[in-house]
């Protein structure tokens, strides 16, 4: 049986969100919205081992988490990089023995569903690697820096990129090896992966998988868990 494992990366400083507190740890109704994110992986019985990366000053509160809301597949906390890249490739390296598919998965994003991370491991584990991703709805114009339009490439066949984005190890290993070797930064993971000529796949995403960003995203998230909530009857 294929073994799995998720590295959550939450190492980051939130500059675009512009609050003191990182946006990681701000809270969405009542919770982190760190925590909501591994409750989600907590709750997936496949997901074996998960690892946090997150700010060297964090860890210590991030060990509270896992006390307080019960994270025990959480098998390490850890410090991360400078560029988001680093602190997947540092929380690659906490993976406990045996893991054979990973999935890397932003903090900020506490949307996510089990339905939507069981088809991206489930096409990972069938294809080596596979991301959730959402068909554009705006028509996307590449921009050259004075402003002006340079072309409008076809819609049909572009795609938003999320996270999940799960891979076979060994072979996400050796992309994020291959990018630092050639000190080639990317801005998800399957760039990497596409890099080294593999083949990645994209499975249905959900535009409620928002990645928080900004700070009107902290009012769509208060709306998106209500929503939610409601949903569920809770
Ligand atoms: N050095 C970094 C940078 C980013 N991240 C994580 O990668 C995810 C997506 O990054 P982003 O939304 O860009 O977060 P920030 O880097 O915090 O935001 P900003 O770019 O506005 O500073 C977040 O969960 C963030 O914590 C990380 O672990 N390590
Ligand atoms: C990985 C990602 O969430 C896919 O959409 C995105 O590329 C992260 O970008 P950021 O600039 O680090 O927020």
């Amino acid at each position: 049986m294929t073994t799995y494992g998720v590295v959550v990366v939450a190492a980051g400083k939130g500059t675009r969100m512009g609050t003191s507190e990182s946006k990681q740890f701000l809270e969405v109704g009542g919770k982190p919205i760190l925590v909501h994110t591994l409750e989600t992986f907590q709750r997936l019985p496949r997901i074996e081992a998960i690892v946090v990366v997150t700010g060297s000053g964090d860890i210590g509160r991030c060990v509270g988490y896992v006390e307080r809301y019960g994270l025990t597949k959480v098998t390490a906390i850890t410090a991360g990089g400078s560029e988001r890249q680093h602190s997947v490739r540092i929380g690659l390296e906490r993976l406990p023995d045996g893991i054979e598919v990973v999935a890397v998965h932003d903090g900020v994003r506490p949307f996510l569903t089990g339905e939507l991370i069981d088809r991206c491991l489930d096409k990972a584990g069938e294809s080596g690697a596979a991301v959730v991703a959402v068909p554009v709805k705006d028509t996307i114009k590449v921009v050259d820096p004075s402003g002006r339009i340079e072309s409008t490439p076809e819609r049909r066949s572009l795609w938003a990129v999320q996270t999940p984005q799960a891979f076979r190890l060994d072979l996400l290993v050796e992309a994020h090896r291959e990018a630092e070797r050639e000190g080639f930064v990317g801005t998800d993971d399957a760039t990497l992966v596409e890099r080294l000529g593999h083949p990645v796949y994209v499975v249905e995403g959900d535009y409620a998988n928002i990645k928080i960003t900004t700070p009107d995203d902290m009012l769509l998230a208060e709306r998106l868990l209500q929503e939610r909530e409601e949903s569920d009857g809770l």
